[in-house]
């Protein structure tokens, strides 16, 4: 077995932990405002995010209300998000890095949709290991809040801006079975479409097109999760600040896997704070057959865990 990753999440003081639990209330209680925004905010407002997007009212709605409510709070020095070019000094404490709304271009089609929130203690752009927390609302059929910190992962139920434990301590299964895969098959690397031909021989097919809603799937049911690296994006689609960190942290924390084409997720270099990544994330065995198939080594989560899959 290979040695543990380099480097593992300091774990986070008690400090961190009360910032973490009022961010989560935070976000807990304006959960109903956002759902609402939902519904009257579905236009493109013909203004375009870093990334070269164009933004919906919904996303300016939500960045603009993140970033006041969560932007207040004593413990929390940097708020950034993908909307927004650079990120801002709201006073002293942790950065905070937002996907406002994730699968924005559901909204339209009413499908799941979500917000990320990476909480990291450092300057931004930030190393996966400087995580002390990430998180995620998933506005589904129901609105549910998965929440990661150095003692595990906790799936909340959101309602009357309220949040109340619906497991307490989540954990992906070995194996399990659903897979869901991104970008255009012919754009895949052949290394990639070998795996996805193996893989969907025996995993269910669940791919919605937020990356919320299928990394809940995964979590859910257990299986993997990828948006690789495409001919016509070499360096990936998702951003690492935003989206791969905080997923890959919540997922590692679940007794997981996170792979980017050469180790964990959360060892890829920050360079620039609005960088892209490809993204692997699931349970260990189809995510270690994942990283063999393309050309690496699976070794134990990044991140010390209590229940590390590889003991
Ligand atoms: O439309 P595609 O190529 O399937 O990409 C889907 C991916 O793009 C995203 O919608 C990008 O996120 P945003 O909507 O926050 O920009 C992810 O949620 C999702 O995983
Ligand atoms: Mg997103
Ligand atoms: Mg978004």
């Amino acid at each position: 077995m290979a040695a543990p990753g380099p480097r593992s999440n300091d774990p986070e003081t008690a400090d961190e932990s009360a910032c973490i639990t009022t961010i989560v209330d935070t976000i807990a209680d304006i959960v109903p405002k956002l759902r609402t925004a939902f519904e009257t905010h579905r236009s493109y407002e013909g203004d375009y995010n870093p990334s070269g997007e164009e933004m919906l009212a919904a996303d300016v709605y939500a960045d603009e209300l993140l970033e006041s409510r969560l932007g207040g709070l004593d413990c929390i020095g940097t708020y950034a998000s993908e909307e927004r070019a650079d990120p801002i000094q709201v006073g002293t404490g942790l950065s905070i890095a937002v996907d406002p709304l994730d699968g924005s271009s559901n909204l339209g089609s009413n499908n799941g949709v979500g917000t990320i929130v990476g909480i990291y203690d450092g300057d931004l752009p930030a190393s996966g290991h400087d995580l002390v927390g990430a998180m995620y609302v998933l506005y589904g059929p129901t609105t549910t809040a998965m929440v990661a910190t150095d003692d595990g992962v906790t799936e909340y139920l959101c309602s009357d801006g309220q949040r109340e434990v619906l497991t307490p301590s989540v954990s992906l299964p070995e194996t399990g079975t659903v897979y869901g895969f991104g970008g255009p098959v012919p754009e895949w690397p052949s290394a990639f479409r070998r795996y996805a031909m193996s893989v969907q021989r025996r995993l269910k097919r669940r791919y919605g097109g937020a990356l919320v809603a299928d990394v809940n799937q995964v979590l859910s049911h257990g299986g993997v999760f990828a948006y690789p690296s495409l001919e016509t994006r070499p360096s990936g689609k998702l951003r690492l600040q935003f989206e791969a960190n905080p997923i890959a942290y919540i997922i590692e924390q679940a007794n997981g896997l996170s792979y980017q084409g050469s180790g964990s997720v959360l060892e890829t270099e920050p360079e620039r704070l609005h960088q892209r990544t490809p993204l692997f994330v699931g349970s260990p065995e189809p995510l270690a057959e994942l990283i063999e198939t393309l050309g690496g080594k699976a070794t134990p989560p990044t991140i010390t865990t209590r229940h590390s899959p590889w003991e």
